[in-house]
């Protein structure tokens, strides 16, 4: 299968960027954590509150498994999808895989208002992203067919350096 999915941490861009570049090769665009939200009828956060990380990483599981099935499509993952064994092989075995590797600092600026992620919520959010980074980053960069830093760069402009990756 000919998919295209993104994976990194929270606030690496993987919703923006991957919805550009939908709009920019013309394919369709699904984010994870969106079809579990339309699947489940709630959002997220409430997901978490009521089922836990290990509730919602099941979720996560059953939609993936729906997803991977569609062709010529990119998909934005949740910053957590790879750590379920079973989602990396269903990702690895139907697309290519991008990895946005986001500096923490960047990472911490624009996830900081945001209530959506439960996991970074309560404490001190930088370093639980640091935490998260450090635990991460080893399993993004073995399943990642290409890894794409994200410093100063706009997400258009990061968008259009994929777009030439892929043509290589
Ligand atoms: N390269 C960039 N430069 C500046 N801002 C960016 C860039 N990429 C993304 N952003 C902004 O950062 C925020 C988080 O981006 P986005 O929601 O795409 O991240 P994500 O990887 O999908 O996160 P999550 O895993 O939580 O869904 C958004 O407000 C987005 O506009
Ligand atoms: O990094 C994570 O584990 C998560 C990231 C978000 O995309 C959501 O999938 C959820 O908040 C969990
Ligand atoms: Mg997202």
């Amino acid at each position: 299968m000919n998919n295209i999915y993104f994976i990194g941490l929270m606030g690496a861009g993987k919703t923006t960027i991957g919805r550009m570049l939908s709009k920019q090769l013309d394919k369709e665009f699904y984010d994870s954590d969106v079809e579990i939200e339309r699947r489940t009828g709630v959002k997220i956060p409430l997901i978490f509150e009521l089922e836990g990380e290990g509730g919602f990483r099941k979720r996560e599981t059953l939609a993936l498994e729906e997803l991977c099935q569609l062709d010529n499509m990119i998909m934005a993952t949740g910053g957590g999808a790879v750590l379920m064994p079973e989602n990396r092989v269903l990702l690895k075995n139907s697309g290519k895989i991008i990895y946005l590797r986001g500096k923490v600092n960047d990472l911490y600026q624009r996830t900081r208002h945001d209530k959506t992620r439960p996991l970074l919520q309560g404490g001190n959010m930088k370093q639980k992203l640091e935490r998260l980074y450090l635990e991460r980053d080893p399993i993004y960069t073995s399943l990642a067919d290409y890894i794409v830093d994200t410093g100063a760069q706009s997400a258009l402009e990061i968008t259009s350096y994929i777009e030439d990756l892929l043509k290589k």
